[in-house]
């Protein structure tokens, strides 16, 4: 009896929420079939929004913004010159068969191209290749390039040294090495990284963005219909003229000791506001991070052998006190670096989450969820990472609404859940762009799965 008062209640919460979603509005981008972002594929030509290739000190070439730009505007899209089937570009493993394609491109690439390849930059440099390592030819050729992207003018010519041996494979792994990226394709429906989709690639406009721990722009990937990996960069924040548009070349959320070493391979040592933050305390972030790791190994293995719901208890308890550690010795900077340090650790705060879930804290998953929200929108605003926060996020508080009894549900349930919805929307929006009704359309399946499970529960 209870339990069928409870399952009408849900219906009217969950047509209330699918109501509203229906009836919000569309935003889109004329130029850009977004019907096939997720699907058979983009139809698009490239595209330089307000951006400008400029010369800067002590970090060689980059992009800067020519105007300022709302947060979520396109920047560069852009389809790949060569790509390969290995996946993790700039990794020892998809090296070779990057550098092989490329060798392949330049054998029968026009010199315009040829020309792009060798004024990118790598830390290698062939008698042969010397001459394109000029930072004013370097400079001038990119921005030809950017200007013919833009509207398929010529540009101002630029005279070129005599062309390097294509076979200097040494120069070619050099470049590849510095410039390569991995197209990540996010899927859809799981919000997880398919790992069978992504690909290594090489794009000449988009090899110009610098690293920073925080970046300002967001890619996003997709395929054009005859099959080609086109990078889809947009503003990551509200940015002014003349800002530097920055990439994090490796994965955000580890120790500034973890990232300065994959950062090696890019030659550098960042020195970004992040890096400069943690650096002081990095010893204490990796014993922090190592007894982390301990308690959420523990984790995975009770849910590997499915634990009793008391023994989840106790390891959220454990994680929560290593978290707590976390927090304090956050304490020892001033409270606007907080929030910034403690992002290193938000893969603590995801296990946590995950944990309080399986338990039924439901209160505690939210919190712990809330708070991977705002650090990855802090370190990496409009990611994909972000987005996949918001999600959960509102997943959980779904979760949470449909398993307390009505009566002690909290009156503002349905706003707080429509509110998270709207900003994990506007998130989706400013990672992929206004593209229709992708993101209602996932978040309108997920519900009613919800919706079908409760009753499932509910008439059994
Ligand atoms: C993909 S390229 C970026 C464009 C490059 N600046 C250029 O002149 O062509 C990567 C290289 O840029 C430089 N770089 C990128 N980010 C940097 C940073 N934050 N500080 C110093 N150098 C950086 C490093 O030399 C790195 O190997």
């Amino acid at each position: 009896m209870q339990l069928g008062a409870r399952s009408a209640l849900h219906d009217d919460r969950v047509a209330a929420l699918l109501t509203a979603l229906a009836s919000a509005p569309l935003k889109r981008e004329p130029d850009l079939d977004w019907a096939g972002l997720y699907s058979s594929g983009i139809q698009c030509s490239p595209y330089v929004g307000p951006v400008e290739a400029r010369l800067l000190e002590g970090r060689g070439l980059g992009l800067v913004t020519s105007r300022p730009v709302q947060a979520g505007e396109l920047l560069l899209l852009e389809e790949a010159w060569a790509t390969s089937r290995s996946c993790g570009a700039a990794s020892s493993a998809a090296l070779p068969e990057l550098t092989e394609a490329c060798m392949q491109k330049l054998a029968s690439a026009q010199i315009n191209e040829q020309a792009l390849f060798w004024s990118l930059h790598g830390q290698a440099s062939a008698s042969g290749t010397k001459a394109w390592q000029n930072p004013q030819l370097r400079l001038a050729i990119f921005q030809k390039y950017l200007c013919q992207m833009n509207d398929g003018s010529e540009g101002t010519d630029v005279k070129l040294p005599a062309l390097p041996d294509r076979q200097l494979r040494n120069s070619v792994t050099s470049i590849v090495a510095s410039n390569s990226r991995r197209s990540e394709t996010w899927n859809s429906l799981t919000l997880l990284l398919d790992e069978t989709q992504a690909l290594g690639g090489l794009w000449f406009a988009a090899s110009l963005f610098n690293h920073s721990c925080c970046a300002n722009v967001t890619l996003s990937y997709g395929w054009s219909k005859d099959r080609r990996i086109i990078l889809v960069a947009r503003a990551a924040v509200d940015l002014a003229q003349d800002e530097e548009l920055m990439d994090t070349y490796v994965y955000p959320f580890e120790t500034v000791v973890e990232r300065r070493r994959r950062l090696q391979t890019y030659g550098f040592c960042c020195s970004c506001n992040r890096c400069s933050v943690e650096a002081p305390l990095a010893a204490e972030a990796g014993k922090l991070a190592d007894l982390l790791e301990v308690e959420l190994q523990s984790l995975s293995a009770l849910r590997g052998r499915g634990g009793k719901a008391s023994e989840m208890t106790e390891v959220v308890g454990r994680i929560r006190k290593a978290l707590n550690k976390v927090c304090t010795t956050a304490q020892q900077l001033s409270p606007s670096e907080q929030p910034l340090w403690r992002a290193q650790f938000v893969w603590g705060f995801h296990g946590l989450a995950m944990a309080a879930q399986d338990a039924g804290i439901f209160q505690q998953a939210v919190e712990a969820f809330q708070t991977c929200t705002d650090l990855a929108a802090l370190i990496a605003p409009s990611s994909e990472y972000e987005l996949k926060y918001h999600m959960m996020l509102t997943q959980c508080r779904a979760r949470q609404a449909l398993s307390t009894p009505p009566r002690s549900l909290a009156k503002d349930t349905a706003t707080v859940l429509k509110e998270g919805l709207r900003r994990a929307e506007e998130a989706h929006n400013r990672h992929y762009g206004g593209g229709g009704r992708h993101f209602l359309s996932r978040m309108q399946k997920r519900l009613q799965d919800f919706h079908a499970a409760l009753r499932h529960c509910a008439t059994r």
